[in-house]
């Protein structure tokens, strides 16, 4: 049976207790999170650097967006499509259009044949630098083993947090009533 106790206001320390120690364990639990987090960062970026696919900025694509020089990024990579323009069957306009930026939203919209994304392969130049784009985006929360249960004991004590406030306010009424009571 746990016990509460009183401060020199005659407040009961238990529920501040229950609930501060269920933050704690909350904030405990977000840091180990983000720690985690950074700590596999190296090591990833360790497996991923074998290859050493070169890194192409947002404002280096930006410098490619004629018919002459024609660069766009499509789910993370970059591809210099230059000596596509001509061929591409959606016309070469569309791709100086979509060139200079993340064109990944553009690209599956047209509902590309898996024949078109095999094609980007012959002129992929390197990765972006801006990020993983909305598609890739998307996965990565799914493969975080991690993050997902933080989040989910996250929002489980954000359900759980009103409950306990009103056991606390029942409990300190007890109490109260009860000393009032016994004077
Ligand atoms: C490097 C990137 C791209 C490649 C390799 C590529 C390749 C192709 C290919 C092979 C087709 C023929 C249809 C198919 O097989 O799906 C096609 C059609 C088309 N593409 Fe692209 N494409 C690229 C980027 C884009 C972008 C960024 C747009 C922007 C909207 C676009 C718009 C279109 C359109 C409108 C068609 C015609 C669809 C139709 O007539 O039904 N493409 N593309």
């Amino acid at each position: 049976m746990i016990k509460a106790s009183s401060n020199a206001a005659g407040l009961p320390f238990l529920p501040a207790n229950l609930l501060g120690g269920l933050l704690c364990l909350h904030r405990s639990q977000s840091k180990s999170g983000s720690m985690a987090t950074t700590t596999m960062e190296p090591e990833s970026a360790a497996e991923t650097s074998v290859p050493q696919a070169k890194t192409i900025t947002l404002a280096e694509c930006q410098g490619h967006m004629s018919d002459k020089d024609c660069w766009l990024v499509v789910d993370g990579k970059v591809y210099d499509v230059t000596p596509f323009l001509d061929e591409h069957p959606g016309g070469f306009d569309t791709l100086v259009s979509n060139s200079g930026k993340d064109a990944t939203e553009d690209f599956d919209e047209i509902g590309h044949s898996r024949a078109a994304k095999e094609m980007l392969a012959k002129y992929y130049i390197g990765d972006y630098a801006g990020g993983a784009s909305r598609k890739a985006s998307k996965a990565a929360p799914a493969v975080s083993g991690a993050e997902a249960a933080s989040s989910t004991l996250s929002s489980l004590l954000k359900a759980l947090l009103p409950i306990l406030i009103v056991l606390a306010a029942v409990y300190y009424l007890q109490l109260t009533q009860q000393a009032k009571a016994a004077a």
